[in-house]
């Protein structure tokens, strides 16, 4: 790379990760013309992308705040960091567990009304704790939504914590089904899991198909006091239908990481603020990871957790490379190929893979290129009708 490439973060990002990019890059906050943004929750859907744009980075999981179907129309990738900050929401939640079952949080936040109470406050203490007797979890029944590095990982430590647990996910990747204890009882309908458990953990991404997923139906079929402790995101309950579960009782209490105006005035509602991930370990984890996808992707092409691109690498081994991004339609391997050998220019290595409806194709080339035969191949690539983005990296 001859030029500097410009790396925008858009949240306070981790210097463990920022550090990793090479004196080849530059980290502007402020830059107008990123090639590359590197964020965590900041709400993009409102911004206009800037034209140098070629890849975002989130240190995170969930994507709902990046415009992904504009970002895959103009050809860039967006990579997230699946698993690494997995443990962080995973601790989070088995302690929301225990304390709101406890009743800790209420308690601790009497106690603090306690001040001013001088030698009174031991004595007020024993006689007020009666209000804040709790339940134990050992023995009682945990249902877990969304079985993926977050949801696993909770069920099989609340099995190790003497509970029972229920999941439910219909598309379960083969490698959580491998990581998930053979003790936790998988259900093909949610319904199963609603009328059985006296706790709820949700962690399942915010899309159309699950948004409300949590809603007057689901809490209809549900027992009598429930806990829900949604560590996902705002959008998956219902709060119109969750205000009325909480205070009718069929839901308990509320546990949520993404409190807002309505949440926090709720009955029964424990507001944390969106804390799930905020460990220096989770941070540094996310933040390394987000940096080398990144880098990986604007130094070779490759591409290694992104979610709207395929996955693809060829070993980088120094030969002229193109890339291509398009449409999934038949011939599109054979007109690419006959564009390279039109021009002349000789293939090493070359993979393609495809993700819904677009493809990826990583082309490696013979030999030192002119910079006029490389103009002249991307031109010829560039016409074919389904091509969204090219790129030469050499
Ligand atoms: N509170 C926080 O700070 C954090 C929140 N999150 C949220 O947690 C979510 C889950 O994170 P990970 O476990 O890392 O993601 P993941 O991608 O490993 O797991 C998500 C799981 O949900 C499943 N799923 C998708 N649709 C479903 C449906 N309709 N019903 C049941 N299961 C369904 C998928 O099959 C997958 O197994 C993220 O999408 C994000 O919104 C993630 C990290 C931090
Ligand atoms: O970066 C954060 O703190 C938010 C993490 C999160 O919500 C996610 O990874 O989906």
């Amino acid at each position: 790379m001859s030029k500097q490439t410009v790396i925008k973060p858009l949240n306070a990002i981790s210097e463990k990760g920022l550090n990793l990019f090479t004196e080849d890059y530059l980290i502007d906050e402020n830059a107008s013309q990123p090639d590359a943004i590197i964020l965590r929750s900041f709400n993009m859907h409102d911004m206009e992308l800037p034209s140098s744009l070629r890849a975002i980075g989130r240190a995170g999981a969930g994507v709902n705040n990046i415009p992904l179907d504009v970002c895959t129309d103009k050809g860039i990738p967006v990579f997230n960091t699946p698993g690494a900050n997995a443990n962080a929401v995973k601790e989070l939640v088995i302690t929301s567990l225990i304390a709101s079952s406890r009743q800790m949080f209420d308690g601790v936040a009497w106690a603090k009304t306690l001040i001013g109470k001088g030698d009174d406050v031991p004595k007020l203490v024993e006689e007020g704790k009666k209000q804040f007797v709790g339940k134990e979890i050992q023995g009682k029944t945990l249902g877990v939504i969304g079985l993926g590095a977050i949801g696993a990982r909770v069920a099989n430590d609340a099995l190790e914590l003497g509970m029972d647990v229920i999941g439910y996910d219909p598309f379960i990747s083969v490698d959580m089904a491998w990581k998930l204890s053979r003790a936790v009882k998988r259900v093909h309908n949610i319904d199963e899991l609603f009328k059985e458990v006296d706790y709820i953990s949700i962690h399942v991404p915010l899309i159309p198909e699950t948004k409300g997923l949590l809603n007057k139906a689901a809490f209809d079929k549900m027992k009598d006091n429930v806990y829900i402790l949604n560590f996902s995101r705002g959008g998956l309950i219902d709060d119109d239908d969750i205000a009325v579960a909480l205070e009718e009782g069929t839901v308990g209490k509320y546990i949520t990481d993404f409190p807002n105006a309505k949440t926090l005035e709720m009955k029964n509602t424990i507001s944390i603020p969106h804390l799930g991930a905020s460990s220096e370990e989770s941070e540094e984890n996310c933040a390394m990871m987000a940096a080398e996808e990144l880098m990986e992707y604007l130094e070779t092409g490759n591409i290694r957790n992104s979610v709207n691109f395929p996955d693809a690498a060829l070993p980088y081994q120094g030969h002229p490379r193109v890339t291509a991004f398009h449409k999934n339609v038949p011939k599109m391997v054979s007109k690419i190929t006959s564009e390279v050998s039109d021009v002349n220019l000789n293939i090493v290595d070359m993979t393609n893979r495809s993700y819904k409806d677009h493809a990826y194709t990583i082309i490696d080339l013979e030999g030192d290129i002119a910079e006029s035969d490389f103009g002249a191949l991307v031109k010829r690539l560039e016409g074919i009708e389904g091509m969204v983005t090219t790129r030469v990296i050499k």
